[in-house]
């Protein structure tokens, strides 16, 4: 019988601290990352490319089966890159607006079942931390350890406020709380893989931890299980 891969999942609300947890664990184990969320944040940047409306399914299937994205790392920097039809869109797809595109995107069901190899293919011998919303429930199901991170909406939202301001001025707490919540609300609702805790998932509140605490707490808790 073929040996089965290792992978992690960790799954959670938005800003959670998922990606930064998994990019962690990801150096300490010397693993892979699948950041799931930048696949339908890049179907969500194509759909707004071809002007293909959030409701057509139709169309939007085939977008996703075909999706020409690029997943590189940029030798110099170790930095990951994303190129969608040639376009380098690393940091477009990071808007609150793709986001909220995305998760429309994500709700419909033959658009998650196109996507479904795509985010397996990246399970290899390397072993995998799979970072997203359905990781440990429907893409990974037999995964050896699964994580679901969360926090309450209100710190989740001074996160992102502190990480986007940086980079624009303009930005408002109360737009982020607000699209963080509808997020949450599409995400968690949805009829097909909505974001709940896998039934053998660890539930990791994250509220007052800072990122530190966040992966050693959760690195003790990869060890202890690795035990039993
Ligand atoms: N425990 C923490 N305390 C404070 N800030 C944190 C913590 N963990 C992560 N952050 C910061 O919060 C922001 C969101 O974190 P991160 O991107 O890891 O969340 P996420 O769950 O992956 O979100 P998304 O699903 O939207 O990608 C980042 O700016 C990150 O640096
Ligand atoms: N496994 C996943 C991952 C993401 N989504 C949807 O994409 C949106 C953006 O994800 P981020 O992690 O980059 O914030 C998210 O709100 C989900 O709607 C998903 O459905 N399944």
């Amino acid at each position: 019988m073929q040996p089965v891969s290792p992978v992690v999942t960790v799954d959670g609300p938005s800003g959670a601290g998922k990606g930064t947890v998994c990019r962690l664990l990801a150096e300490k184990l010397g693993w892979d990352v699948l950041d799931s969320g930048a696949i339908y944040r890049v179907l969500a940047l194509a759909a707004i490319h071809h002007q293909i409306s959030t409701e057509n399914e139709a169309a939007l299937v085939p977008l996703a089966a075909n999706l020409d994205v690029q997943f590189l790392i940029d030798s110099e920097s170790n930095s990951s890159k994303i190129v969608l039809e040639g376009e380098d869109v690393t940091k477009r797809i990071r808007t609150e607006e793709v986001g909220a595109v995305a998760s429309k995107v994500a709700a419909l069901p033959r658009v998650r079942e196109a996507l479904l190899r795509r985010q397996r293919a990246f399970r290899t011998e390397n072993g995998l931390i799979a970072d997203g919303r359905d990781m440990g429930t429907v893409v990974f199901p037999d995964a050896q350890f699964k994580l679901y991170l969360t926090a309450s909406a209100q710190e989740r939202a001074n996160r992102r406020y502190m990480e986007l301001k940086e980079s624009d001025l303009s930005v408002k707490i109360e737009n982020i709380l607000a699209d963080i919540e509808a997020r949450d609300e599409r995400d968690m609702n949805r009829s097909i893989a909505p974001l709940v805790p896998a039934a053998d998932a660890i539930v990791v509140d994250t509220t007052k931890l800072n990122a530190k605490q966040v992966f050693e707490h959760v690195y003790e808790l990869y060890t202890q299980a690795l035990v039993v």
